[in-house]
């Protein structure tokens, strides 16, 4: 991908703990249901969603304002274990909850002014596979995708989010549920 500073690593969490981390955090995470603003209308987002960091990292997403949640150590597990080929300090995480196939995140980029210039996200998935779309924002031909499995991990740095949207489709597939962080650096 030119213009982009994107890994991907298949089995970063192996399938134990990956079948493990997975029962945990459907549990123990306090998921919401959002809501936000389409034309003009306010509408349930279609996934579920939370937020967990360092106190006082509070962060608006799509005119959603969240207070963090403190880490759980299931959490904090996570988030070591991908620090290490990070080398960045994550201090928060937004995590989704795909129900099914009739859950996504349609085209955006992680640009928040909270998250810096060239934020370095780091997004772990477990359960459902699910396709992650890229599209170009000046080159609409230039496109890539992945499949992001069971125990996957998707760094995600330096320019890409200026040069590049992303969604997870909805899919009429039958799919399992699926539970993705999104570890990212709030700066203040
Ligand atoms: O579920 C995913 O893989 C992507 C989530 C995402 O793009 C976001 O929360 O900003
Ligand atoms: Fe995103």
């Amino acid at each position: 991908m030119p213009d982009a500073k994107a890994t991907f690593y298949r089995n970063f969490f192996d399938l134990r703990k990956s079948d493990t981390l997975f029962q945990v955090l459907l549990n123990e995470i306090n998921w919401r249901q959002d809501r936000m603003k389409l034309y003009g209308k306010e509408i349930d987002l279609p996934r579920k969603t939370a937020w967990y960091g360092d106190r006082g990292k509070s962060y608006t997403f799509s005119g959603i304002h969240l207070d963090p949640e403190p880490w759980t150590p299931s959490l904090l597990e996570v988030k070591q274990r991908i620090e290490a080929v990070a080398e960045v300090q994550f201090n928060s995480v937004l995590l989704n909850l795909y129900r099914h196939g009739g859950d996504g995140i349609s085209w955006h980029t992680d640009a928040e002014p909270e998250l810096g210039d060239n934020p370095v996200i780091g997004s772990v998935s477990f359960g459902g596979t699910r396709r992650f779309m890229f599209r170009h924002r000046q080159n609409r031909d230039l496109k890539a995708e992945v499949e992001l499995t069971h125990g996957s991990f998707l760094l995600m740095a330096g320019e890409t989010q200026h040069f590049w949207q992303h969604q997870v489709p909805k899919t009429a597939r039958k799919v399992e549920p699926r539970i993705n962080l999104t570890f990212r650096v709030i700066v203040d």
